[in-house]
């Protein structure tokens, strides 16, 4: 799956980045972590990204922690590189963080 899929250069991502303010690519991961009021607030995000990334076919690792999470994603069937796969999920995941309380 995703054969045509090509990692981005550093161009690329830059590019992508000035759009999606507060995440970072540290090393080969497209990374934000939010912060929350609440708990659950954290972990009802958790769920909310989830069905994203199945409507997606593309998953992100999500680090639950008391008042934060941790949004970090690569491309697999890349051998683990920065796609628009990962722009795209990290664009979905922007659109749903204030509705949930994240900051
Ligand atoms: C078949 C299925 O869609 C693929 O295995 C998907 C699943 N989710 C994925 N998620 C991520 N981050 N990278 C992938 O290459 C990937 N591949």
């Amino acid at each position: 799956m995703n054969a045509q899929v090509e990692p981005l250069d550093d161009a690329e991502i830059a590019d992508r980045l000035i759009e999606l303010p507060g995440w970072t690519v540290e090393g080969d991961h497209l990374h934000r972590r939010y912060r929350f009021d609440r708990h659950f607030q954290a972990a009802a995000m958790v769920v909310h990204i989830s069905q994203i990334q199945e409507e997606l076919g593309h998953h992100a690792e999500l680090t639950l922690g008391y008042n934060h999470l941790g949004v970090s994603v690569n491309t697999h069937s890349v051998g683990g590189r920065v796609t628009h796969l990962d722009f795209g999920l990290a664009r979905r995941v922007e659109e749903i963080a204030a509705a949930h309380g994240a900051h």
